[in-house]
Formats: C-alpha cells, sequence, structure tokens
C-alpha cells in the first residue's frame, strides 16, 4: 500500500501529476474537492470562495482539517486500490496528517518550476477567469499556510520546467515502474 501525496506552488503541474495517474488507473483524491464540497455544503460558489472558505475550515477546525477531511476518502479508494494519489498538499501540518495516519506507506513529492513558468501557464489559462487571484497572492496564501516547509519535507523533487510531454514522462516513470517504492520518508 502507498499513498503519494504531491505538494507545489500554484501553476507547479499537480493537476497534470493528477491527470497521469488517473490514466494509470491510480485513484487520485483532490484536496481542491474536499474544499469544493465544504464551499457547496456552505451554499457558497467554489469559483469564487475556494481560498476563503479554505481559510474557514482551518480556523474552525484546525490547521489539520483539510486533510483530516480527506482521509476517509482515501480510505475508500484503498480497499479497492494499492496506491492513492493525493493532490495538493498544502501544508507540513498536513504533511504530519498524513504521516500519522499511514505511516510510512505515505510518501511525498514536489513539483517544481520558477514564478516566471508558473505564470506564463496561469496566464495561458486564465483567459476563461479573468477574475482570478493573483499568482503573487496565491502563492503568498500558500506559503502562509506552511507550504514551503511541505516542500522541503519532500522525499524527492520533479522538476517542471521543460514539455509537458517530458513532465508526463516523468511523473509516468515514477507512478508505472513504482520509483515511488524507493523513496522513504
Ligand atoms: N510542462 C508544462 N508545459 C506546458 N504547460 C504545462 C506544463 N505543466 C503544466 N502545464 C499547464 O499549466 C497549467 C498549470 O498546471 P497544473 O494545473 O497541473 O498545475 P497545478 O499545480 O495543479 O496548479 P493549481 O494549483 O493552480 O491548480 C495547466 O494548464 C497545465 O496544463
Amino acid at each position: 500500500m502507498r499513498i503519494i501525496g504531491t505538494v507545489g506552488l500554484p501553476g507547479s503541474g499537480k493537476g497534470e501529476a493528477a491527470s497521469v495517474a488517473r490514466e494509470l488507473d491510480i485513484p487520485v483524491v483532490t484536496m481542491g474537492d474536499v474544499i469544493r464540497e465544504a464551499c457547496r455544503a456552505r451554499g457558497l460558489d467554489p469559483t469564487d470562495h475556494h481560498g476563503e472558505v479554505a481559510v474557514a475550515l482551518r480556523q474552525e477546525e484546525g490547521e489539520a482539517a483539510i486533510a483530516e477531511r480527506s482521509l476517509s476518502m482515501i480510505r475508500e479508494k484503498l480497499t479497492e486500490h494499492d496506491v492513492v494519489l493525493v493532490d495538493g498538499i498544502r501544508s507540513d501540518t498536513e504533511v504530519e496528517r498524513f504521516e500519522e495516519a499511514f505511516g510510512s506507506d505515505f510518501v511525498l513529492i514536489a513539483i517544481d518550476a520558477p514564478f516566471e513558468v508558473r505564470k506564463k501557464r496561469i496566464e495561458r489559462r486564465k483567459r476563461d477567469d479573468p477574475n482570478v487571484e493573483s499568482l503573487k497572492d496565491r502563492d503568498e496564501r500558500e506559503l502562509n499556510f506552511g507550504m514551503g516547509e511541505a516542500i522541503a519535507d519532500a522525499d524527492m523533487t520533479i522538476e517542471n520546467t521543460k514539455t509537458i510531454e517530458a513532465y508526463h514522462k516523468q511523473i509516468r516513470k515514477v507512478l508505472e515502474e513504482g520509483e515511488y517504492n524507493d523513496l522513504q520518508r
């Protein structure tokens, strides 16, 4: 059994890693989905209130709130699959919660790309949604949650600075050839 977490700043490539996992029939639990579900439960539109609800959940239920809420989703996938990808871990507190829940079966992969590269990618995506928070603000918000510490604590770092094909290939190598099995926390 393996629980593979990914951590990385906005636009680094977590979503693309999750797509590759799905292609390989590895189930993905997205922390974003947990937040979107909480938005809907509060009658709020996730498009406008995602960040705010993420902050509120942590204030109301503690720093590990979102990780906590994702655990049952992960355990459910583990009844039928040996490997689960957890997309978008946000803080060192969340990392600790996963370690506590899964011990050495949990490994953490950081995905990294420089600010300018991420900015270009996000701008390309932004055309459909011009109101999104600036990348600098998002970076700041994520880093305030403790993402820097989580990134520093990863068991492996993947640089996503080249083509999308090269990146997919790299992720496939880790997931398909079981490279994650060599990782140790
Ligand atoms: N190597 C790459 N080359 C070109 N485009 C890329 C590359 N990696 C990712 N992208 C694109 O950049 C955008 C951001 O990538 P992705 O959604 O995977 O990042 P993310 O870390 O999940 O970001 P967020 O936290 O904002 O959701 C997407 O539109 C994605 O298709």
